[in-house]
C-alpha cells in the first residue's frame, strides 16, 4: 500500500464514518483529487446534480447502507424512488431490521476487508456504524434494545477509551460523570453548568456509547453548525436541521439513522415527530438533550415559545406510548444560564420526570476578570475613550497602525481613507442596505454539515433572527457593549481562593499580590468579542476600528449567511482580533438586557482557562427603559426586574462582580471575592456618612405623604411645606424631590440629580422608601415613605448612616463631569428664568442653517416639496 492508497483508505473511513455512501465516495475518489473536502463537494454537488434538485435519490443512496442492498433494489424496482416519503422509507427500513443486523455482525472484519478495498453490499452499515465505536458485540444487543447489557459495568472506562480516541480527554470531568450515570439509569436530567464547561460533551458520549440516534435541540444556527464542525473533525458525524430547509435531503438521511448525533431547531423537531419515532424503532434514540434550555422559561416565551412546545417529547418517546421501548427516552436538558425560577419553569414547561436528576456544577468562572466602565456607549467620543486601549493592543506591532493610533482620532475618523482590511470588504456596501426592523429579518442557511451549502433560492427564517434583537436608542444606556476576550477552553480546574479577609481597599491590594501569578499579568493576545445591542453599531464600530488597522468584523443576523461564516471560521482560526456582534453571535439567549444575557456573553471568554477580560460598558448618568413591546404585565414586570437587576450590578461599588453574578443565579459564593474584578482590586469607594441627606429626603416624602414631624431635622421647612397641602393623590417623582431640595437648601444647590437618584435607590435598598407606582421600574420613581423609612426618621440624628456611594454617586461628584449638562435638568423646565436660558443656550449651539436658495428645485419626492412647487407656480 503506498501513501496515496493510505491517504485514501484514510479519506473512505472518514466519510463513512460520517454517514456517506461507499459507491459516492469511491465514485468521487476516482473523479477528483482525494482530499476530504474534494470528496465532499464532489458527492454533493453530483447528488444535487443527479437529483435534479431533488434530494431523494441522495436519501435513497443513504438507505442503501441503512437498508442493505436487498432494499435497495426494491425500491429501485417498485420504481416509486421519488414518490416516498420518509416514514415509508423508515418502514421499509424497519422491515429489513434482521439483514441489518445480520450486517452488524460482521462489522469490525467488514471494516478491515474495506479499508483493502474488497466492499461489497450489506457490509457498508456495518462500516458505517463502526464510527461510533461499537463493537460488534455492542452493536447487537444495542439493536435488542438492551441498554444495560450494552453499556455494562464497566461504562466509566469505555467512555474514557472514547473520548480519549475521539477528542483527546483522558476521562470525565465529575459532573459530566453525574449526568452520564443519570443517561445509564434512564433519567431525565437538568445540567446546569458555567458556559465554557464541558456540557455538550454530555449528550455526545451517549451517542457514541450506545450506538443510537442524539437528537439536540438547540436554538441558533451558528451553534449547530459550530458543533457540527467540531464532530466532524473528531469522526463523529453529526448534521443540522433548521427551520425551512428546503433541501430536504439532509433531513431524510437523518431520519434513516445516517447520523450520530442530529441537531435540530424547536421548530422543525415539531414536525417531525412521527418520522423520529420510527427512528427511535430502527436504529434507536438514546436521548433528546435540549441544549440552551433557559430558552423554555417562560420569560424567554417572545424568544422561542417553540422552546415550550418540546413538552410532547415526553409524551411521543415514553414506553408507555411506543411499545418497543423499555424506558421512556430521557431528556436531557442543559444551560449554564437559569436562575432558581427558570429551574423550576423548565421542569415544568418540559414535562420532566419528578425523579430528575439536577447536575449544578458552579457558575463561577475564576479565570474571568470583570469590571464595569462608564461610557456614553454609541456616540463617536465614546468609541475613541472606549477602544483606545484595544486598538493600541492590536496594532502596536504594525507600523502602519501605530503612526495612525498616535494620530488624532477624531481627525482620522474624518478621513475616509483610512486603512482597512480584507475582513472589512463590502462593510461600506453593509452600511448603506443596513436594515433595522425587528420584523422582516430573512437570512438563509441550510442544513446537513457537511453539505456544501445550497446558497442559491433558500431563504430561510433562521433561528439568530429571533434573538438578534434590534434596541432602540433609550436601550442603548443599559449594558450597552461587552468586551471579552476570547480563546478555547482547555479544561483546567478552577482555582478556589480562600480565607479572604474582608472587604476593604487595603486587604485587597495585598491579597491581590497574593493571587496565583496567572491572575496578576495582562491578559494574552487574544481575539475580542464586542456584543453590542444594534446591528447597525455592529458595522459602524467594525468600521471604526478597521479604520486603525484593527482586524475586525461585523456580525449580525441581518449580514449575507457566507460572511457570517467567514467569520465565524476566521474568528475560531485567529485570524480576526476583533468581532463586533449582537448576540446573535454564538449562543442562545432569551433577554438582551439582562444578566442571563451578559454573563452567557461573558462566558465566551477564557475557554482555554488563561486571563480573559470581561467589559461592560454602561451609561451610568441615564436610567434605562424598556422597549415598548407586546409583553403582558406579568413579562413587562419580570423585563424591569431583569433589567433593573442588571443596572444594579453596573452601579454596584462594593462587591464583587463574580459573587454578585454567581449569587445571581442562586449560587452560594464559597470565597466572598474574587480578587480580579474592578471592585476586589481597585477597592470599594471611601464610605460616607449620608445622615442628613438621607433624612432630608425620607423626611420630605413622609410629609408629603401627610407624615409630619417625624424628625426635627435642619432642613429647610421650604421644602417641606412645598409638599405640603398638595392633593395626596399626585406622585411626586424622585426628581421632583431632589430639585425642590436643591432649590430650597443652598448646602444642596450644587448636588446632582443623579446622586439623588442613586441615594434613593440605596434607601429603597433600605427598606426606607418604596415605590408607589404600580408599574415596576429600574429603580425607584415614585417614593413612599414605609415604617422602617418612618422609623429611620425618628432615629437619632448623631447616629451616622453609613453607605458606599455607588457608581452614578461618584459619576456625580466628579470635577470634570463625563455626562452632558445633567444638573441642570434636576431644576426643571418649570422655572421661567431657567426656561428662557436653557432655549437661549440651546439656540446659540445650533449649527447655522445654509441661506435658502431662493432658486432651489423644490423635492417633488416629499409632499413638503410638491406643495411648495404649487404656491411656486
Ligand atoms: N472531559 C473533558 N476534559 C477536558 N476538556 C473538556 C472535557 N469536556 C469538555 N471539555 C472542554 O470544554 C470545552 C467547552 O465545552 P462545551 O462547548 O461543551 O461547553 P458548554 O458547557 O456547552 O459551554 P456553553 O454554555 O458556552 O455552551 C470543549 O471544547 C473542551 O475543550
Ligand atoms: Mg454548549
Amino acid at each position: 500500500m503506498d501513501g496515496d492508497d493510505v491517504t485514501s483508505d484514510q479519506i473512505i473511513a472518514k466519510l463513512v464514518d460520517m454517514g456517506f455512501d461507499i459507491s459516492d465516495i469511491t465514485e468521487a475518489i476516482k473523479a477528483v483529487r482525494p482530499s476530504l473536502d474534494n470528496v465532499i463537494e464532489y458527492i454533493l454537488n453530483s447528488s444535487h446534480r443527479n437529483n435534479g434538485g431533488a434530494s431523494t435519490s441522495s436519501t435513497c443512496l443513504m438507505n442503501n447502507n441503512v437498508l442493505g442492498k436487498r432494499a435497495t433494489s426494491s425500491l429501485q424496482s417498485s420504481g416509486r424512488m421519488r414518490q416516498q416519503n420518509i416514514t415509508e422509507h423508515l418502514k421499509l427500513a424497519s422491515g429489513h431490521k434482521r439483514s441489518r443486523t445480520r450486517g452488524l455482525c460482521d462489522a469490525s472484519v467488514s471494516k478491515t476487508s474495506f479499508l483493502r478495498g474488497h466492499v461489497e453490499g450489506p457490509e457498508v452499515f456495518s462500516i458505517m456504524n463502526t464510527s461510533s465505536d461499537l463493537s460488534p458485540e455492542t452493536f447487537m444487543v444495542q439493536s435488542s434494545c438492551n441498554d444495560e447489557e450494552i453499556i455494562g459495568f464497566d461504562w466509566e472506562k469505555k467512555v474514557n477509551n472514547l473520548i480519549q480516541k475521539h477528542f483527546g480527554y483522558s476521562s470525565l470531568k465529575g459532573f459530566q460523570k453525574e449526568v452520564m450515570a443519570a443517561w445509564i439509569a434512564h433519567q431525565d436530567c437538568l445540567v446546569l453548568a458555567a458556559t465554557g464547561s464541558g456540557k455538550s460533551l454530555c449528550f455526545q458520549v451517549p451517542a457514541l456509547l450506545s450506538g443510537k440516534v442524539v437528537v439536540v435541540i438547540s436554538p441558533l444556527i451558528s451553534l449547530m453548525h459550530d458543533q457540527c464542525l467540531k464532530l466532524g473533525k473528531h469522526g463523529i458525524s453529526a448534521c443540522f436541521l433548521g427551520s425551512g430547509q428546503l433541501d430536504k435531503s439532509v433531513e431524510m438521511k437523518a431520519m434513516c439513522g445516517a447520523y450520530n448525533i442530529i441537531y435540530v431547531c424547536p421548530e422543525t423537531i415539531l414536525r417531525l415527530m412521527k418520522p423520529l419515532q420510527s427512528l427511535a424503532e430502527t436504529r434507536g434514540i438514546a436521548l433528546f438533550a435540549i441544549d440552551e434550555v433557559h430558552c423554555v422559561s417562560k420569560w424567554g416565551h417572545d424568544f422561542r415559545p417553540d422552546y415550550r412546545r418540546l413538552s410532547v417529547l415526553r409524551e411521543s418517546f415514553s414506553a408507555a406510548n411506543l411499545k418497543f421501548l423499555k424506558y421512556d427516552i430521557p431528556l436531557m436538558a442543559l444551560t449554564a444560564t437559569a436562575t432558581i425560577g427558570v429551574r423550576e419553569d423548565i421542569l415544568k414547561s418540559l414535562c420532566m420526570s419528578v425523579e430528575t436528576k439536577i447536575v449544578i456544577t458552579s457558575f463561577f468562572r475564576p479565570n474571568l476578570r470583570f469590571s464595569v466602565k462608564h461610557s456614553r456607549t454609541s456616540s463617536l467620543s465614546s468609541y475613541e475613550k472606549d477602544f483606545r486601549e484595544l486598538i493600541r493592543l492590536y496594532t502596536q506591532n504594525e507600523k502602519s497602525a501605530k503612526k495612525l493610533i498616535c494620530k488624532d482620532l477624531e481627525s482620522s475618523l474624518k478621513n475616509s481613507s483610512g486603512p482597512s482590511n480584507g475582513s472589512t470588504s463590502g462593510l461600506d456596501e453593509m452600511c448603506k442596505n443596513e436594515v433595522h426592523d425587528i420584523d422582516d429579518y430573512d437570512i438563509s442557511d441550510d442544513g446537513g454539515f457537511f453539505a456544501s451549502p445550497n446558497e442559491n433560492g433558500l431563504s430561510v427564517q433562521y433561528l439568530e433572527d429571533d434573538c438578534d434583537q434590534v434596541q432602540e436608542v433609550d436601550d442603548l444606556d443599559v449594558t450597552e457593549i461587552g468586551t471579552v476576550s476570547c480563546g478555547e477552553f482547555c479544561g483546567q480546574p478552577p482555582i478556589y481562593f480562600n480565607n479572604c479577609e474582608t472587604p476593604g481597599s487595603r486587604n485587597i491590594l495585598r491579597q491581590a499580590e497574593e493571587r496565583p501569578q496567572l491572575y496578576q499579568g495582562h491578559v494574552e493576545e487574544g481575539p475580542t468579542i464586542i456584543y453590542i445591542p444594534t446591528r447597525k453599531e455592529t458595522l459602524s464600530l467594525t468600521k471604526f476600528l478597521s479604520r486603525f488597522g484593527v482586524k475586525a468584523a461585523a456580525y449580525n443576523a441581518k449580514l449575507p449567511k457566507t460572511h457570517l461564516r467567514q467569520v465565524h471560521k476566521e474568528f475560531h482560526e485567529d485570524e480576526l482580533q476583533v468581532v463586533v456582534a449582537t448576540v446573535a453571535f454564538g449562543m442562545g439567549i432569551d433577554k438582551a438586557n439582562s444578566l442571563e444575557a451578559y454573563y452567557q456573553e461573558a462566558g465566551r471568554a477564557g475557554r482555554d482557562g488563561k486571563l480573559a477580560d470581561c467589559v461592560l460598558y454602561v451609561n451610568l448618568s441615564r436610567m434605562p427603559t424598556l422597549l415598548p413591546s407586546q409583553r403582558s404585565v406579568e413579562q413587562t414586570k419580570q423585563a424591569y426586574k431583569m433589567l433593573s437587576d442588571c443596572f444594579r450590578y453596573g452601579m454596584k461599588t462594593s462587591c464583587c462582580r463574580a459573587k454578585m453574578l454567581v449569587e445571581y443565579f442562586g449560587e452560594e459564593f464559597s470565597q466572598e471575592r474574587c480578587l480580579l474584578c474592578d471592585i476586589c482590586i481597585d477597592g470599594p469607594p471611601e464610605i460616607q456618612d449620608v445622615k442628613v441627606e438621607a433624612t432630608i429626603l425620607v423626611q420630605l416624602i413622609a410629609t408629603h405623604y401627610g407624615y409630619e414631624n417625624c424628625q426635627d431635622v435642619s432642613c429647610d421647612d421650604d421644602a417641606i411645606h412645598y409638599f405640603k397641602g398638595r392633593n395626596l393623590t399626585e406622585k411626586p417623582n424622585i426628581r421632583a424631590f431632589a430639585s425642590r431640595i436643591r432649590e430650597q437648601n443652598p448646602t444642596f444647590a450644587a448636588s446632582d440629580l443623579i446622586w439623588w437618584r442613586g441615594l434613593a435607590r440605596i434607601l429603597e435598598d433600605r427598606g426606607f422608601i418604596r415605590d408607589g407606582d404600580d408599574m415596576s421600574h429600574v429603580q425607584i420613581k415614585f417614593p413612599e415613605p414605609t415604617d422602617s423609612g418612618l422609623r429611620f426618621l425618628k432615629s437619632e440624628l448623631d447616629q451616622p448612616f453609613h453607605v458606599y456611594p455607588e457608581a452614578d454617586m461618584l459619576l456625580s461628584t466628579k470635577s470634570h463631569k463625563p455626562y452632558s449638562g445633567f444638573s441642570e435638568w434636576g431644576k426643571g423646565w418649570a422655572d421661567p428664568e431657567i426656561r428662557r436660558q436653557r432655549l437661549e443656550r440651546r439656540r446659540a449651539q445650533r449649527k447655522p442653517r445654509k441661506p435658502k436658495s431662493r432658486n432651489r428645485k423644490p423635492d417633488l419626492s416629499t409632499v413638503r416639496g410638491r406643495l411648495s412647487a404649487k404656491f411656486k407656480k
